[in-house]
């Protein structure tokens, strides 16, 4: 697959590992040295003109298309093994590479399901461990009738992106259950759900050192209860951290505060790290900050509709929200917090929403400044790019966007934040959940006390030096000192930390896309500093035995 050019110079930078610092990273000083060409695998050359292609393929084209870019600075990487020959390098960086682009174990069962009425269905399900570079592999579980192997696996990698374009140190893996789940009673599902964990766990794909799953499109907090449920009372009896083998769980069995709405939080922390940067809103066309900012969204389910309560918040009017079956418009404004209230009364259904109006099919290409995409893949595709009018596109979803189609949304200038970015705040307090339950105790228990006493003692010393220095004063903790006394709340923790990492993801990518000279290109520049890191772990690790 690799060529060497000897003939062309290009600059490059070399890689970049584990940039942690919060704010924007200037682009580093380009090295000069010789350009390398990668070839895109044959399989995948058409994928970028393809109309509808395979997720998997769509997800590896994405891969490719950024390793022709980063190449040559990967074998630059390598010339600090002075031991190897050139030959050696190269065939060390085509070997690292087609690894991490590989799937690395997937599963697929068929089990049996009594139904209520008495007949009994066969029920698909998979689980995709697509790198174990990293563990455990990290991964949502999926109910839908459009679930198959190629979905999961294509799920499963962005998963191994996501998790290293945010410094989440997990390998990427996701499941995936074939039903409708409107089909089926909730003790139905709940039968599905557990049946499912089990064969999980007899096939050693769940274990808080294994693989860990959580919540996604069409499942939540209820169903990780039902998977740390028989995990616990069954294989996992004896493991200490049983509570660790899945997250998203609710509060009271192991969950953290923050995660149902952290998907959505992260999206909007995306949205406002970009939206802040001057350069990229010259790119695009949009001057700089929320003020008098419009969006759409598509999607209106977990991530978003909490997308939405944080743009709202921002002072961003909702003008449009596109649902299964009802799309809905306000020129005034949405308030998204009210439309999630009705949906609960209405089966979930935006139909007949007092404070807007219905709207058409066409809703989703309106004038506006952000679109966000939180539905699902394969939704802008080749023969609607074009109608899409947003300056800005925030990929809540997974796969939103076809290879065909993020070309012409770059050649329009508009600036795609991209999924493995965009809506990385779920697993990343996922990961914080995960912590929780390896310490076995919440954020902030142990030293909630000691902070507390500590400055109230603090307060008490200032009382008392200023009485022997006769000054008569009442000293008391201003109110904002009153609420941080205590120390950090678990909820403070969790979003601070989902900021810090979310804001230090964007950074990193910013700086990818100026060192790369890849212009609005954002899923490029996030594919790179993905791989650039599970690079350097598989060099430093060794990826043969
Ligand atoms: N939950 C999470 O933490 C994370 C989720 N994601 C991704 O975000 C996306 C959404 O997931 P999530 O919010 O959890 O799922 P939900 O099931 O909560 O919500 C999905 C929403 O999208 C709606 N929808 C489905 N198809 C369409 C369509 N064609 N047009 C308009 N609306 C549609 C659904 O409506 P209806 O209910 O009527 O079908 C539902 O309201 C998925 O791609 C998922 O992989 C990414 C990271 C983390
Ligand atoms: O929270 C997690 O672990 C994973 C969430 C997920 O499935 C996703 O980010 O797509």
């Amino acid at each position: 697959m690799l060529r060497l050019c000897k003939s062309a110079v290009k600059t490059v930078a070399p890689v970049r590992s584990q940039i942690r610092s919060p704010v924007r990273v200037p682009a580093r000083a380009p090295m000069l040295m010789s350009v390398r060409h990668y070839d895109i695998p044959k399989h995948l050359t058409k994928i970028g003109e393809e109309a509808n292609p395979d997720f998997f393929r769509m997800v590896e084209f994405f891969y490719h298309s950024a390793v022709q870019v980063v190449e040559p600075s990967l074998v630059e990487y390598l010339n600090k093994h002075t031991h190897m020959s050139e030959k050696k390098r190269l065939q060390r960086v085509a070997g690292i590479l087609k690894v991490m682009g590989s799937c690395n174990s997937c599963i697929q069962m068929e089990f049996p399901l009594q139904r209520k009425s008495g007949d009994y269905d066969i029920i698909q399900a998979y689980r995709v461990q697509h790198s174990v570079h990293r563990l455990p592999c990290k991964g949502g579980i999926r109910f839908s009738d459009e679930v198959n192997l190629d979905e999961v696996k294509a799920l499963a990698s962005l998963m191994t992106f996501k998790c290293a374009c945010s410094n989440i140190p997990f390998g990427g893996s996701k499941g995936g259950v074939s039903i409708d789940p409107r089909k089926y009673t909730v003790a139905e599902l709940q039968r599905i759900t557990r049946r499912y964990t089990l064969e999980l766990a007899k096939k050693n794909y769940i274990g808080a050192g294994i693989d860990v799953p959580a919540p996604d499109f069409n499942t939540s907090g209820r169903e990780m209860s039902w998977v740390v449920d028989t995990y616990i009372k069954t294989l996992g009896y004896q493991d200490l951290n049983a509570a660790a083998c899945v997250t998203g769980k609710p509060i009271n069995g192991g969950g953290i505060h923050g995660r149902v709405e952290a998907t959505g939080r992260g999206v909007f922390m995306t949205i406002e790290y970009f939206i802040h940067d001057e350069h990229f809103m010259n790119l695009c066309g949009l001057s700089p900050g929320f003020k008098g900012k419009t969006a759409i969204i598509q999607g209106f389910g977990n991530v978003g509709s909490y997308t939405g309560v944080y743009l709202h918040k921002h002072g961003v009017k909702i003008i449009g929200v596109c649902e299964y079956g009802a799309n809905i418009a306000n020129p005034d404004g949405i308030n998204p917090t009210d439309l999630m209230k009705y949906m609960e009364k209405n089966k979930k259904s935006a139909k007949g929403y007092p404070a807007a109006q219905p709207a058409g099919e066409d809703l989703m290409y309106q004038k506006c400044d952000i679109l966000v995409v939180a539905a699902k893949e394969k939704v802008i595709l080749a023969d609607n790019a074009d109608k899409v009018q947003a300056k800005m596109v925030a990929e809540g979803a997974n796969g939103p966007t076809v290879p065909s189609a993020h070309s012409i949304l770059v050649k329009k200038n508009i600036l795609v934040i991209p999924d493995l970015l965009c809506n990385a705040g779920g697993v990343t307090v996922s990961y914080f959940e995960f912590l929780k339950n390896l310490n076995h105790v919440s954020f902030g228990k142990l030293s909630i006390k000691f902070w507390r006493d500590s400055n109230t003692a603090l307060l008490d010393s200032v009382q008392k030096s200023l009485k022997n220095a006769n000054v008569d004063a009442k000293v008391s903790p201003t109110k904002e000192f009153a609420s941080m006394m205590s120390g950090a709340s678990e909820k403070h923790i969790v979003g601070t930390g989902l900021e810090f990492s979310m804001t230090n993801a964007c950074a990193n990518v910013a700086a990818a896309a100026k060192t790369h000279n890849l212009g609005i290109d954002l899923r490029t520049a996030a594919y790179i500093t993905s791989i650039e890191k599970i690079f350097v772990t598989y060099d430093e690790h060794g990826l043969a035995f």
